[in-house]
């Protein structure tokens, strides 16, 4: 068997910024008809090398082979022009538009009025993934999977034989993750070539064929999904062991942090999105809340954060009725943390450095700031403790955060969160994007603030998680909670039963 050619090739490929080296002599090969994964740290240079490949960033040396031939790339239609296409995590698409419509957005000379074969090539485009999609339905009105389908249909559109897609489960719930699964291996047989970037190491051996490891902007290791296994791969990527498990022992339990009683709120597009809502967490016991993505969860958070009212019911933190307290007053009066989902919008100050991100609500507080005196020194101190402490890779505290990787971003949330050391912390999807030696860290420094009193809940997608660092379950449906258990009693199949509205029959 001769091996298939090389759909693209890096060479020595170098990428600065300043005289720090996100990718240091870069070597890759990929070959045409596979799906290769990308695998690496937080902050390793898999989005920087993506950025190069995607032309977004021009690299400072190095040569990029595209189907044998060498060729420059510096900016993202040369890389459509030579077939390759990149689905970022969050979707480039204008949501009242249509399908039909955000498929053929941008595209030289197209006219918006006759959209007809446009509507039949999407439907064969569809249909050879194996889907069947309404070209004419708005883009608003779909659930994210289909989204996902629909950036991907663009990409294959403009004929892209190469598909660069950057973390693209961490937004699906897990029933589309096998139907992507599904859309993925179609791809390949179809000849296409896959480039996956991913922090799961289980979807690395489910799918790839080869994959990469990275480790401080250089190529650590490259392997035969069939030579390795997860545990192996998580060594290579942080550089020592990983447990994959935490210590967890009994709970605690003190009075309620948290007392929410029969709240209702709508989502922003103004349907009922919490019907009646109670849960009570208390001090010391973390509450995972478990539940298939868009029953409620994301209202629930913003409701406890005061950044959505509620038209019904009532939530007290640490025993005072939270109604009146603003977001900021919740923090510093009600001793609330809070980890959003969404870290760019809500948790960060994009363009201020890490020290000012690490006390974005602190500052005007001593020791920070004292008779209006803000103390700057003070300020940079606590961020160096706190960036050592949480392993934030950057150059230092005075960075800005939209220059820092997707996952050392969290970090500096979580950091900053937890070491308020409040009394309640809400924390939705708190791992996403993590690494898996960052994902064991945080787990452990969750459980550790349990210890010392604090009553977290804890929201996450991934029941895996959940079983392993929650001291009780409360399943949410369609805006309500369908049932609670302590995990000690908790399986993947009651919870299964609940998250989709069934009940327990024992
Ligand atoms: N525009 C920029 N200016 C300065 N430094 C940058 C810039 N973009 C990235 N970096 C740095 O380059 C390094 C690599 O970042 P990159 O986003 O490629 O990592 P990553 O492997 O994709 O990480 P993650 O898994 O967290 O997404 C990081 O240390 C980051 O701070």
């Amino acid at each position: 068997m001769t091996a298939a050619p090389d759909r693209l090739a890096l060479e020595g490929i170098v990428k600065q910024f300043g005289t720090f080296r996100a990718n240091d002599d870069v070597n890759l090969r990929i070959a045409k008809g596979s799906i290769h994964a990308i695998l690496g740290e937080n902050g390793a240079g898999k989005s920087t090398l993506m950025n190069v490949i995607y032309g977004l960033y021009e690299q400072d040396a190095g040569r990029i082979i595209s189907n044998g031939q060498e060729v420059r790339i510096t900016d993202p239609r040369e890389a459509m022009a030579l077939g390759i296409g990149m689905v970022h995590q969050h979707f480039k698409q204008v949501n009242t538009m249509s399908v039909v419509e955000n498929v053929v957005l941008g595209l030289p000379g197209k006219q918006i009025l006759d959209l007809d074969d446009d509507r039949r090539r999407v439907r064969e485009l569809a249909a050879e993934l194996g889907s069947e999609i309404d070209p004419d339905q708005p883009m608003w009105t779909l659930p994210i999977g289909t989204q996902q389908r629909v950036e991907i249909l663009k990409m294959l559109y403009r004929d892209a034989d190469l598909l660069i897609l950057d973390e693209p489960t961490s937004v699906l719930t897990p029933t589309e993750i096998r139907a992507f699964f599904d859309l993925l291996e179609k791809l390949r047989e179809s000849g296409r070539t896959i480039l996956l970037i991913t922090h799961k190491l289980d979807e690395v051996m489910d799918l790839a064929d080869r994959v990469t490891v990275m480790r401080l902007g250089r190529v650590e290791a490259e392997l035969e999904i069939a030579e390795t296994n997860p545990r192996e791969l998580a060594r290579v990527m942080v550089g020592r062991d990983v447990v994959f498990d935490v210590e967890h022992t009994a709970p605690k339990v003190g009075d309620p942090v948290l007392e929410i009683e029969g709240i209702s709120a709508v989502d922003n597009r103004g349907i009922g999105a919490l019907d009646g809502l109670s849960l009570t967490v208390r001090g010391g016991e973390i509450l995972g809340l478990v539940g298939i993505d868009g029953n409620g969860q994301g209202e629930l958070a913003e409701t406890i954060a005061g950044l959505r009212d509620i038209s019904k019911g009532r939530i007290s933190i640490c025993g005072q009725d939270a109604r009146g307290f603003d977001p900021a007053q919740r923090k510093s009066a009600l001793g609330m943390g809070y980890v959003p989902e969404d870290r760019q919008k809500v948790g960060l100050d994009l363009d201020s450095d890490i020290a000012f991100n690490m006390v974005l609500r602190s500052f005007r507080a001593p020791p920070f700031s004292r008779a209006g005196w803000i103390n700057f020194r003070k300020i940079r101190s606590h961020a160096e403790d706190l960036a050592g402490r949480y392993d934030v890779r950057m150059q230092n505290v005075s960075q800005r955060v939209r220059d820092l990787s997707g996952g050392n971003q969290q970090k500096i949330i979580l950091a900053r969160e937890i070491e308020d050391d409040p009394r309640l912390l809400v924390v939705a999807q708190p791992t996403k994007g993590l690494d898996v030696g960052a994902i064991e860290f945080v787990q452990r420094t969750l459980l550790a603030q349990r210890d010392r009193g604090t009553g977290v809940l804890y929201i996450s997608s991934e029941l895996e998680e959940l079983l392993l660092v929650a001291d009780r379950l409360a399943v949410i449906f369609k805006g309500r909670i369908v049932g609670e258990m302590p995990a000690s009693e908790a399986t993947s199949e009651k919870l299964g039963l609940l998250m989709t509205g069934k009940e327990l029959t024992t």
